[in-house]
């Protein structure tokens, strides 16, 4: 007999699902490989950024008292008694009216308070001794970059759980972290069921399509920040896809399954969970698409039922998946994050459900516009390739008009969302 289901919403869906979600494991990487991760730790000042007071320019460190009494008709002259490049320190001793040529980045001498640009001094020689006459007087730490001016030793700089990005590289390298700890990627596994899959290079056949939603996971994997481990394609036999999901929770964290989740006389998805004595979280969503998806888990290992359907697939992946992989790299807003835009072009399908459509967000002069990418149904594959958002039309509603502000989930953005929306 068909097996009833009930609904439930995609908050209460999240919400259920989020009780299996916890942080993961860390470990140490290169530097030069961490772009892409995720700290483990909160980074930390170790030493005051600049770590010595410095010049921020090509010129001459002198003691400011000393040319007080600068002015353009009545200069002062100071002895240039030696130079030193970044990376140099001057040892010697700067007495009055005596100047250190000093370049960008080096450190101030010792004695001295003040550096003058080189373009706002007068240099000549006299009996083979270098002088600078300066016309105007300078402040007590006048162009002196001052040792933590940038960041102060103690300062929480990057909260763990923040993603590895350009910036972070700079502090990390600043602070001689030549292995990072980060957290470790929950490795994911993949498995596609259906009889009709092709392998990506098999030519068509009839009836036949190539396996795409493989390959998008994978790539949805590596943006959520977890490692995609493929698993194999499998046509629709009950026996061939039980043992191939039962053998692979040994190998993964988690496990996504694509196809099969329905109700189809080839849907073996909710037998195989029974079968493992799996406990079905979910099996219907208020939602389309994505209605299908179905969580279950096994002795706390969580398996995604992702439906056939590209596009259900793709969004029951965003929605459910996502936030577990972004809670065990310790990231404490790890759902996408939502924001208004104005709707593009009307969009006038009910919705029953509450509806994701895959859409393209642009920035136009301050405003957030946001438009269907294409193809809106959960078979699409062609709406996929411009979408960087998904729409987010609630349910009970008759349909949306261009003008109107509409939620918005962004699919490319680090910065997160905590639950609920
Ligand atoms: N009588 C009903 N029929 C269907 C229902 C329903 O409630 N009652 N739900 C529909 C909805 S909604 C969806 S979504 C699909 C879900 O189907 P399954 O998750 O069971 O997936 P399959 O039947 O295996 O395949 C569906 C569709 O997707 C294509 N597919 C499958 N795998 C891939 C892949 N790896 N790459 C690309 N495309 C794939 C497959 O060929 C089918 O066309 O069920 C509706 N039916
Ligand atoms: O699970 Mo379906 O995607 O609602 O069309
Ligand atoms: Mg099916």
């Amino acid at each position: 007999m068909l097996e009833k289901r009930t609904p439930i919403s995609v908050g209460e869906a999240v919400c259920n699902l989020m009780k299996f979600a916890s942080p993961g494991l860390i470990e140490m990487v290169a530097l030069e490989l961490a772009h892409g991760r995720y700290l483990s730790e909160d980074l930390v000042a170790d030493q005051d950024i600049p770590s010595f007071d410095r010049s921020p320019y090509d010129g001459f460190a002198i003691r400011s008292e000393d040319a007080v009494q600068a002015t353009k008709d009545h200069p002062v002259t100071f002895e240039v008694i030696g130079k030193i490049g970044a990376g140099s320190v001057y040892s010697g001793k700067v007495g009055p009216f005596q100047a250190v040529r000093i370049m960008t980045g080096a450190e101030i001498p010792k004695n001295c308070d003040a550096v003058i640009m080189l373009e706002l001094t007068s240099q000549y020689e006299e009996n083979g001794q270098t002088y600078i006459d300066i016309k105007r007087s300078l402040k007590h730490g006048a162009n002196i970059s001052v040792q933590g001016e940038d960041a102060r030793k103690g300062m929480i700089l990057a909260k763990r759980g923040t993603y590895i990005h350009p910036g972070i590289m700079a502090l990390l390298a600043t602070f001689g972290y030549s292995q990072v700890p980060v957290a470790r990627k929950p490795v994911i596994g993949i498995i596609a069921t259906g009889s009709e899959l092709l392998d990506v290079k098999e030519p068509l056949v009839p009836g036949k399509i190539r396996n795409s939603n493989t390959y998008m996971i994978l790539s949805q994997i590596q943006r959520a920040g977890g490692e995609a481990k493929y698993l194999g394609k499998l046509s629709d036999d009950l026996e061939t896809c039980y043992s191939a999901v039962k053998a692979s929770l040994n190998q993964v964290d988690m496990l996504i399954t694509t196809g099969g989740v329905s109700v189809g006389d080839y849907d073996y998805l909710p037998a195989i969970y029974e079968k493992l004595g799996a406990t079905v979280l979910f099996n219907k969503v208020a939602m389309r698409p994505g209605s299908v998806t179905t969580v279950a888990h096994l002795d706390h290992k969580l398996l995604f039922g992702l439906s056939g359907n590209p596009s259900a697939c793709y969004v029951g992946f965003e929605l459910f998946v996502r936030p577990i992989v972004r809670t065990s790299l310790f990231n404490g807003k790890p759902h996408l994050k939502k924001e208004k835009a104005i709707l593009g072009e009307s969009f006038l399908k009910p919705n029953p459900f509450t509806r994701f459509v895959r859409a393209k967000l642009t920035y136009d002069e301050g405003k957030l516009m946001v438009s269907p990418s294409g193809f809106d149904k959960s078979s699409a594959v062609s709406s996929l390739a411009e979408a960087n958002a998904l729409i987010v039309l609630q349910g009970g509603t008759r349909g949306y008009d261009k003008g109107m502000y509409v939620d918005v989930l962004l699919l490319e953005d680090h910065q997160g969302s905590e639950w609920p929306w």
